[in-house]
């Protein structure tokens, strides 16, 4: 595990700037009854990532604002571990609702760009960010929400399987699945086992074979997403699925969850480094290369 301070000292080194006291990302203060106090709130950002924290609901809004499509790239992990620790260690915060402050895009996954034409050493760094990302995630204490609030591939379907609900917007366009496939490459076995938890075996095997996205009233029939609302009602939704988790006692909620979840993270936890060396040996090789490169002249091309 030689390489795993560098993450922690990206994450030391990596600035969370204070916003203000009273913020006014989704709509607080149109929700508060008029004549009183808004109700204790903090909120911080960094580059990528906005979070809003309610300390009257102990509910957080993580917002993602990494434009054009919120591709996860490092430094976006980076900025994700740390806000999500923040709130991780904070008493006040007892459930996340993860929504995108791009229009259309929830996240179009990992990012391309840090996959190739890089050096060996970078790719272990990357992985091991994609890592850390998704045992902070998949093993959080808190109730975790994904307001899917556009389309959704690959890394960035991950991020909404690893939650413990998912509502999306309704709209057709906004498509989301484990695609890796089409692209060349494969999913590794955590995300693998976090979709079979999510979807079953056969249809998980079937949709990575595949390399499948669905549009969001597909996804809703085998259970993808939980549900889905028109986009106007995603946060109303998300506030109100939160409180019906919150509702339950913390400790009996967690336990349940950490049993559910436990193995398949232990899997990860045991082959860590021997995940990276499967990551670095296998994108590194000039064929995967070329896919990757082929994929993104492709993405190019559909525009002009
Ligand atoms: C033996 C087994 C060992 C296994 C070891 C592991 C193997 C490797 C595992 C790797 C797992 C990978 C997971 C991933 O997440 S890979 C990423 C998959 N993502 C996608 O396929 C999405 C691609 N993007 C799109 O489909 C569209 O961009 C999208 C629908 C998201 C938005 O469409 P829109 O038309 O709005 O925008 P553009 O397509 O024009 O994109 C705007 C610019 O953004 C660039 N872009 C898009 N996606 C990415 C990305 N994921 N990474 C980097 N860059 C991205 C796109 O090229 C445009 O750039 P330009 O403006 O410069 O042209």
């Amino acid at each position: 595990m030689a390489a795993v301070p560098t993450l922690a000292r990206r994450i030391a080194r990596s600035g969370v700037r204070p916003l203000c006291r009273w913020p006014l990302a989704w709509g607080r203060a149109a929700r508060q009854p008029p004549g009183l106090p808004l109700a204790p709130c903090r909120a911080f950002s960094n580059n990528k990532i906005l979070v809003e924290l309610d300390e009257s609901s102990g509910v957080a809004m993580m917002k993602f604002k990494s434009p054009p499509v919120n591709s996860l790239s490092l430094d976006f992990l980076t900025e994700f571990c740390i806000s999500l620790e923040k709130l991780e260690n904070d008493r006040a915060c007892r459930g996340v609702i993860f929504a995108s402050a791009v229009p259309r895009i929830f996240s179009s996954g990992l990012d391309i760009t840090e996959m190739s034409g890089k050096s060996m050493e970078h790719y272990a760094e990357f992985w091991r960010a994609v890592q850390e990302m998704w045992l902070r995630l998949y093993g959080s204490n808190m109730v975790t929400i994904a307001a899917v609030n556009g389309s959704s591939p690959a890394g960035g379907c991950l991020v909404a399987l690893s939650c413990d609900y998912r509502i999306m917007v309704e709209n057709p366009k906004f498509s989301i699945g484990l695609n890796e496939a089409q692209l060349g490459i494969v999913a590794p076995f955590w995300f693998k086992d976090t979709f079979v938890n999510v979807v079953g075996h056969r249809i998980a095997e079937r949709s990575l074979q595949l390399g499948s996205l669905y549009p969001a009233p597909e996804a809703l029939k085998f259970g993808l997403v939980d549900e889905l609302v028109p986009e106007e009602k995603l946060q109303e939704k998300a506030m109100a699925v939160m409180a019906q988790w919150l509702a339950l006692p913390d400790h009996a909620r967690q336990l349940t969850k950490s049993m559910m979840r436990k193995a398949v993270l232990d899997r990860l936890v045991a082959h860590r480094e021997e995940d990276v060396q499967n990551f670095v040996s296998f994108i590194s090789k000039e064929s995967i290369q070329k896919s990757l490169r082929m994929y993104m002249e492709m993405l190019k091309k559909k525009k002009s």
